[in-house]
């Protein structure tokens, strides 16, 4: 099991069998003076879909930065429980020279291992977020959707048991958008890892998530952390369920309560 280097020795005790990530007692004070989060206790379990809504600036983004072991807590820890992580970034971040293949094998070049197990992992990836057919196209011919299907085949060539996702539809329209989250919903529910989700979007986290956690605004703290109790895999009429509607009413007024 490794523990991130931000971890205290109270990690071990938080990192049980069924915890992915563990946040204890996390303090950001950034070098500016600006706190970001504040006593942040939040366990992610394995096989959990936890999406995280809050206003804009409340430290979202750097409670994931974190659980990556891209940013260290200033006070507290936070624990992953393997190394086999995949990150997505808002900006689908390829390289315009390389093809889709060339872009999804990316990631798998960058660590060891055999030449043609990851080719094969890149074929596979490609046909899991289909995009067959598109192999040998060049990213500036692809819409934002399908630029955000590669990302998502890029991180999943590493067949990662945890998936950091930082608000990866934030910049598509919204039928693409919905699109994308009936795609990650059927990845999610085939391939069973653990996500940690950031959106600014309650009806996405009520979609996708089986936990959201409403942050305040900064410095943030957790304001509660409602499960969504729909059975998995989901459909998307789900969105038209009277239950979905009074889950994002009740997160939305967890959400104005915290910004007040
Ligand atoms: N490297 C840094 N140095 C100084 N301050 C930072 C740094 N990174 C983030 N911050 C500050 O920490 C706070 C939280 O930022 P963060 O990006 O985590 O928020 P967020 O909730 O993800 O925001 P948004 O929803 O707008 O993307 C903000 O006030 C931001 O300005």
């Amino acid at each position: 099991m490794k523990l991130a280097d931000t971890t205290l020795d109270v990690d071990a005790r938080r990192l049980t069998r069924d915890v992915a990530i563990a946040f204890s007692t996390v303090v950001k004070r950034f070098d500016t003076g600006t706190i970001a989060l504040d006593g942040i206790d939040l366990d992610v379990h394995r096989g959990d879909f936890v999406a995280v809504v809050g206003p804009s600036g409340c430290g979202k983004s750097t409670l994931l930065r974190m659980a990556a072991g891209l940013e260290r807590p200033t006070e507290g820890s936070v624990a992953l429980a393997t190394d086999s992580v995949g990150f997505i970034f808002q900006e689908p971040t390829l390289l315009p020279w390389r093809t889709v293949r060339a872009n999804v094998e990316l990631s798998a070049e960058l660590g060891r291992g055999d030449a043609a197990v990851r080719k094969a992992r890149a074929a596979e990836a490609i046909t899991a977020v289909g995009l067959d057919g598109f192999a040998d196209q060049l990213p500036r011919s692809l819409s934002g959707g399908m630029k955000m299907r590669v990302s998502l085949a890029r991180a999943l060539t590493l067949a990662p048991e945890v998936m950091l996702l930082d608000e990866p539809f934030g910049a598509l329209d919204e039928m693409t958008r919905l699109d994308m989250q009936v795609e990650l919903h059927r990845l999610y529910s085939n391939k069973g890892f653990t996500s940690m989700f950031v959106t600014h979007s309650v009806s996405e986290a009520v979609y996708l998530a089986n936990r959201v956690v409403v942050m305040t605004a900064r410095p943030g703290r957790i304001a509660s952390v409602i499960d969504i109790d729909f059975p998995h895999p989901r459909s998307p009429g789900l969105r038209f369920d009277p239950k979905y509607t009074e889950y994002v009413a009740q997160i939305s007024n967890s959400l104005h309560g915290s910004t007040r």
